[in-house]
C-alpha cells in the first residue's frame, strides 16, 4: 500500500508528522513517501504542484496531505499560489467527492460553539462536490467592463457553472452514503436566485427517484448556515456545490468543537483518494507546537477506511482518539477548564499510546 505523504505549509509538516507516527505504530505494510507541495514546493522547484509531486501522487493508492498556504505569498500570480496546488490535485486525480464528517465527541460537547445538548451525539455528513462550480469555472479573470454598472472600469469575474452529469454523480454519492446512515439528504443550494443551482435541485430531485428509501429535502444555504447552529441535529446528510460546502463544512466544524476536528476524504470513482483535515495552513499558529492534529489523524483513519480497505485499523485509531478526549487530553484550541493543555506531538503521542489498548 502506497501512500504520497504531502504535508505542505504552515501547520501542515507539524499535523502530518503525528498522523504519520500514528499510522507507523500499527505495523501494517504501509510503504510512505513524503513530497513538497504548496509554498515548499514553490521554494522546492519553483510550482506549488511539482511534476514530481504530482506523479508521485497519481501513482500513490492513496495521499496523506496536510495544507497549503501562507499569506507571504498573496503576491504571486494566481497559478503560483500555493492553494492552486490542492485544487491541482483535486482535478488532476478527479476528487470530486469530498466527506466531511462533522461528530461532536461526547467528550466535547462543551468545547463546541453551541449548547451542549444542541451538540450531543451529533453526526453530520456533508458531502461537497469538489471539482466543478465556481473554485473551476470557465471564463475568469479581469477586464475593462463592457457592459454592467460601470462600464470601461476594470472589473474581476469568475464563472459558476456544473453539468447534468457531475451533479448526478455526486448525487448519487450523498444517496447511497445516506441509505448506510439515517437516510436523510439535505440538498443544498440558491435556487432561488442561481441558475446553476436550479439545475442542481433539479437532478437531485430526479436522481432521488432512485432512492425511495432516502428522504429528500431542498433547502437555500443562507438558511442552512442559519439552521446549522440553530438545530444542527435536523441534518444527516448534506449534498451542496463546492463553494457551500467549503463555507458551510467550516461552520459545521465549530459544532465539533474546533476545525482541528474535521478530518475530510476526498474520493475519485476509482475510490483512489485525497485525506486532509478541512481546515488550512493556519499560519497564526504555525511553529507553535499549538496546533490540534485529531483532524488529520482522523483523516488517515478514513484513508485506511476508503482506499485501503482497513476498517479494523481505521476503527482502532477513532478508538484511539475517542480515548485520548476521555482521558481528558486536549490541544488549546478545545481546551477547557478541568482539561490538560497538550502540544501537538504530546497529542500525537498519547493516541499511539491508547492505541494499545483499544
Ligand atoms: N486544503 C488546504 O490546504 C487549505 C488551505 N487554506 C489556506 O490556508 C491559509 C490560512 O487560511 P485561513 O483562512 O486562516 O484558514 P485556516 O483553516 O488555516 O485557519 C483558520 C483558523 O483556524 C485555526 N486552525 C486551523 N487549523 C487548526 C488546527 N489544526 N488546530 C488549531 N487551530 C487551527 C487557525 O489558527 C486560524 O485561527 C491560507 O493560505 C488559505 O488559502 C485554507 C483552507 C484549506
Ligand atoms: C484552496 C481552498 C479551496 C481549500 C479550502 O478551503 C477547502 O478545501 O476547504
Ligand atoms: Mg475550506
Amino acid at each position: 500500500m502506497k501512500i504520497a505523504v504531502l504535508p505542505g505549509d504552515g501547520i501542515g509538516p507539524e499535523i502530518i508528522a503525528e498522523a504519520v507516527k500514528v499510522l507507523n505504530a500499527l505495523n501494517l505494510d504501509l510503504q510512505m513517501e513524503t513530497a513538497p507541495v504548496g509554498g515548499a514546493g514553490y521554494e522546492a522547484s519553483g510550482h506549488p504542484l511539482p511534476p514530481a509531486t504530482l506523479k508521485l501522487a497519481q501513482e500513490a493508492d492513496a495521499i496523506l496531505f496536510g495544507a497549503v498556504g501562507d499569506w507571504k505569498y498573496d503576491t504571486l500570480d494566481r497559478p503560483l499560489r500555493p492553494e492552486q496546488a490542492i485544487l491541482g490535485l483535486r482535478k488532476a486525480l478527479g476528487l470530486f467527492a469530498n466527506f466531511r464528517p462533522a461528530i461532536c465527541y461526547k467528550e466535547l460537547t462543551h468545547a463546541s460553539s453551541l449548547k451542549p445538548e444542541l451538540v450531543a451525539g451529533l453526526d453530520i455528513l456533508i458531502i461537497r462536490e469538489l471539482t466543478g462550480d465556481i473554485y473551476f469555472g470557465q471564463p475568469r479573470g479581469r477586464r475593462e467592463a463592457p457592459d454592467g454598472h460601470f462600464p470601461g472600469s476594470e472589473e474581476a469575474f469568475d464563472t459558476m457553472r456544473y453539468s447534468r452529469p457531475e451533479i448526478e454523480r455526486i448525487a448519487h454519492v450523498a444517496f447511497q452514503a445516506a441509505q448506510k446512515r439515517d437516510k436523510r439528504v439535505t440538498s443544498v443550494d440558491k435556487s432561488n436566485v442561481l441558475e446553476t443551482f436550479q439545475l442542481w435541485k433539479d437532478v437531485v430531485t430526479e436522481v432521488a427517484k432512485q432512492y425511495p428509501d432516502v428522504a429528500l429535502d431542498h433547502m437555500y444555504v443562507d438558511n442552512a448556515a442559519m439552521q446549522l447552529v440553530k438545530e444542527p441535529k435536523r441534518f444527516d446528510v448534506v449534498v451542496t456545490g463546492n463553494m457551500f460546502g467549503d463555507i458551510l463544512s467550516d461552520e459545521a466544524s465549530m459544532l465539533t468543537g474546533s476545525i482541528g476536528m474535521l478530518p475530510s476524504a476526498s474520493l475519485n470513482d476509482k475510490k483512489q483518494g485525497l485525506y486532509e483535515p478541512s481546515h488550512g495552513s493556519a499560519p497564526d499558529i504555525a511553529g507553535k507546537g499549538i496546533a490540534n492534529p485529531l483532524a488529520t489523524i482522523l483523516s488517515a483513519a478514513m484513508m485506511l477506511r476508503f482506499s485501503l480497505g482497513q476498517e479494523a485499523a481505521a476503527l482502532k485509531i477513532e478508538a484511539a482518539v475517542q480515548q485520548v478526549l476521555a482521558d481528558g487530553l486536549r490541544t488549546a484550541d478545545i481546551y477547557s477548564e478541568g482539561t490538560t493543555k497538550v502540544s501537538t506531538a504530546q497529542m500525537g503521542d498519547a493516541v499511539v499510546k491508547a492505541l494499545a489498548s483499544v
